[in-house]
C-alpha cells in the first residue's frame, strides 16, 4: 500500500533576546495556505517575520546570547539550525516579504520593479512567470507607469507581484493593507484571497484586522508579550472561549462551506456546511460548488429551544451547546456545535437562565441571511 506523502510544514523555534523584550516562540505551522500571526501591538509579530525571514538574530554562539538554540525549517529547507551552526542568510533564504508600504524603486516603471525580483532568482527556482504574477494582481494595464502614478492599493499589488516574481518558498506579508483606507483595501483583498488559491506558497501573514483575518486565515497564532498564546485553526482559535478573541463585540465564527445555487432574482446564495444548510444574501452571483467562506458575528446569533414558525429568519440550524463564559455584565457568550462548525451565539444572561442553557443542550441557531458576510 501506498503511503501519503507527509505534509509541508513550517517549524519556527525563535528566542530572540532585546533589552526590554524578548521574542520565544515555538511556531509548528501548516506549510501551505496563510496564517496569521495575531496580537496586540508590541507583541512581537514583525519581531517574528524578521526572525523567520534571518533579519534579525541572536548572537551566533546561544551561549553567550542565554537564547535556545534557534531553528527555522520551510517545507523540507533548513534555514537555520543554530545547534548545527547552520545560518542561512536573508538573500539564501527564498521567501517574499512585502511591507505595510511598498517600497517600489521610482526609478523604474511597474515592469522594471517585478523584472528586478525576477532577475534576482536563479533560472532553476523560477516557478512563477512574470505574466502569472502580473494576471494574479491585475496590474497588466500599469505595467509601463512609474510608481509616483500609482494608487496606494495599486502600489501594493505591485509590491506583492514583485515579491511573486521571486517564486518565494514562503510569503512574509507584514500589515501589508494596513496603509490602506477601507476602499483600497476592498480592492486588494481579492486579490490577496486568490494568490495562495493560485500559487501552492504558503504566507504568514501580520495583521490587527481580525475580520482579514478571518477572511483570509486558515490558520493563526496568537501572540501575547513575545509569547505564542495558542495557535491553530483559525475557525477554532476564535471561538474559544479560554481565549480573548471570542468575546466582546467583535466576536464571531468562519464557516467554510461550498455553494450550492444562487437566486437571480432574490440574490440568494445558498451554501452547504458540516452543520447543513445556510441561505445569505449576495448581491455577487456565486457559481455551484464554489467555495465561500463565511462569517456570523455572536450577536448576530439568537437561540431557540423549538424551531420557530413563521419568522422572517432564514436559517434555523440544529445545534448543541457546548460551553458558556460570562462575557460583560448582563451577557453571556455561548459556543455551539452545528455539525462539525463551531458556533458562537452571545446572548443575555436572562435569556441563558430562562432557555437553562447548559453544556449538552439541543437548542436552534437563528441566523438572519443578511447577518452573513462573505
Ligand atoms: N531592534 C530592536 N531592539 C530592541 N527592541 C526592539 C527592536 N525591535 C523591536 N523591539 C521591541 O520589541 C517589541 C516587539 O516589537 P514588534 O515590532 O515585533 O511588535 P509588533 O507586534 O509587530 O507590533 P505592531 O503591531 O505595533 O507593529 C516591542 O516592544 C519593540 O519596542
Amino acid at each position: 500500500m501506498e503511503t501519503a506523502p507527509p505534509l509541508p510544514f513550517i517549524d519556527a523555534r525563535l528566542h530572540l533576546v532585546r533589552p526590554g523584550f524578548t521574542l520565544d516562540v515555538d511556531l509548528h505551522l501548516p506549510g501551505r495556505g496563510v496564517t496569521a500571526l495575531f496580537g496586540p501591538s508590541g507583541c512581537g509579530k514583525t519581531t517574528c517575520l524578521r526572525g523567520i525571514a534571518g533579519l534579525t538574530r541572536n548572537h551566533p554562539n546561544p551561549s553567550l546570547a542565554r537564547a535556545r538554540p534557534g531553528r527555522v525549517v520551510v517545507n523540507g529547507e533548513v534555514w537555520q539550525d543554530d545547534a548545527a551552526h547552520l545560518w542561512r542568510a536573508t538573500h539564501e533564504r527564498a521567501l517574499g516579504y512585502v511591507f505595510q508600504e511598498a517600497s517600489l524603486f521610482d526609478h523604474l516603471n511597474v515592469r522594471g520593479n517585478i523584472a528586478y525580483g525576477l532577475q534576482r532568482t536563479p533560472p532553476a527556482r523560477r516557478q512563477v512567470a512574470l505574466e502569472q504574477a502580473v494576471e494574479l494582481l491585475g496590474i497588466g494595464h500599469l505595467m509601463e507607469r512609474k510608481p509616483q502614478a500609482l494608487s496606494g492599493g495599486e502600489r501594493q499589488r505591485v509590491a506583492i507581484a514583485r515579491a511573486l516574481a521571486t517564486s518565494p518558498r514562503l510569503l512574509l506579508m507584514d500589515e501589508p493593507l494596513a496603509a490602506l483606507d477601507a476602499q483600497r483595501k476592498a480592492e486588494v483583498l481579492p486579490y490577496l484571497e486568490t494568490l495562495h488559491r493560485a500559487l501552492d506558497i504558503p504566507v504568514l501573514y501580520v495583521s490587527h484586522a481580525i475580520d482579514e483575518v478571518a477572511r483570509l486565515a486558515s490558520h493563526m497564532v496568537l501572540l501575547r508579550e513575545g509569547r505564542v498564546l495558542a495557535q491553530g485553526p483559525t475557525g477554532e482559535l476564535i471561538t474559544r472561549l479560554d481565549l480573548p478573541l471570542a468575546h466582546g463585540d467583535a466576536a464571531a465564527t468562519v464557516i467554510d462551506s461550498t455553494v450550492q445555487q444562487h437566486d437571480a432574482h432574490d440574490h440568494i446564495t445558498t451554501v452547504g456546511f458540516s452543520g447543513g444548510q445556510l441561505l445569505l444574501v449576495s448581491p455577487t452571483a456565486h457559481a455551484p460548488g464554489e467555495a465561500l467562506r463565511l462569517r456570523v458575528q455572536a450577536r448576530d446569533v439568537s437561540l431557540a429551544l423549538a424551531a420557530p414558525e413563521d419568522s422572517s429568519i432564514l436559517n434555523i440550524l440544529p445545534a448543541t451547546v457546548v460551553a458558556l463564559a460570562e462575557d460583560s455584565p448582563g451577557q453571556c457568550m455561548v459556543a455551539l456545535d452545528a455539525g462539525a462548525t463551531r458556533l458562537l451565539a452571545r446572548v443575555t444572561q436572562r435569556s441563558a437562565q430562562a432557555l437553562s442553557l447548559a453544556p449538552g443542550r439541543a437548542v436552534f441557531a437563528q441566523i438572519k441571511g443578511i447577518a452573513i458576510v462573505n
